[in-house]
């Protein structure tokens, strides 16, 4: 039954490319950052574990709050080979930007007319781990992954509505400024991520214009996948960083 789970993924070097879509907030584009053949992978690896989505209320218990959030959502086992590679490759991308842990991937899935209303990924208070290595300390998120995992969707953009727009010279097949001339909008394309950093660095508080939304999917399916990475309170945000090797391990379950 679970035969895919037992796959071992060498992790292969991914060569993706990246764009600056924003300096501050900084967002960057990148594109190819999964293959095809590991999008294959965890979306069957997920596809049975999709649930409603949730969100944390101001006292961080997890709620459904449709139509809010009105997508599914499947927590990746933390343990399974090829998650590790993609939460290895993410980590690395960080270069010397905080980068000791990241948060259990997890897929979205939003069939027509389901999205994400404007939210931040940070959280209004810390979040306290409940991973074997860091168990107890507090952190927030500070960079997210939003990979764009297919689906053949229209709709569904990416939406930043604080955000200088992109460039007028973006031919909008990846970003756009969306037609009211406010922000951002970035297409859900296949293999494509994006990445932010929600806090500011110089006091780890979160950063208002990071807010964002999953528009509503038109027609098609879309299926993204997020991974969250920590700032731990008292830690520097910025390096020179020496990550701890320790908390490389079995960091998973918030
Ligand atoms: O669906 C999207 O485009 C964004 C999803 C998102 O922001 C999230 O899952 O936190
Ligand atoms: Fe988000």
């Amino acid at each position: 039954l679970n035969e895919e789970r037992d796959v071992f993924w060498d992790c292969l070097e991914q060569k993706y490319s990246t764009e600056i879509l924003s300096l501050d907030p900084l967002i960057v584009y990148i594109e190819n950052f999964v293959s095809d053949a590991e999008i294959d992978y965890v979306m069957k690896l997920g596809d049975p574990l999709f649930q409603d989505s949730q969100l944390f209320d101001d006292e961080q218990v997890r709620t459904v709050d449709r139509p809010y959030r009105s997508s599914s959502t499947a927590f990746l086992p933390y343990s399974d080979s090829l998650c590790q590679c993609i939460g290895q490759r993410a980590l690395k991308f960080l270069g010397f930007v905080e980068h000791d842990a990241h948060e259990r991937l997890q897929l979205v899935r939003y069939y027509p007319g389901q999205e994400y209303n404007l939210h931040s990924d940070w959280l209004a208070k810390p979040k306290i781990s409940r991973s074997a290595q860091d168990e107890g300390r507090e952190y927030n998120r500070l960079g997210s992954f939003f990979t764009y995992l297919g689906g053949n969707a229209t709709g569904g953009e990416t939406y930043f509505p604080f955000v200088s727009g992109a460039s007028l010279e973006s031919d909008g097949k990846k970003y756009a400024i969306p037609s009211n001339g406010q922000g951002l909008v970035v297409k859900p394309v296949k293999g494509s991520a994006l990445f932010w950093i929600n806090l500011h660095p110089s006091n780890g508080t979160g950063d208002q214009r990071t807010f964002h939304a999953g528009l509503p999917v038109l027609s098609g399916v879309k299926y993204g996948m997020n991974v969250w990475t920590k700032h731990y309170k008292s830690s520097p945000i910025i390096g020179p960083y020496e990550s701890r090797e320790d908390l490389h391990e079995g960091s998973y379950d918030d």
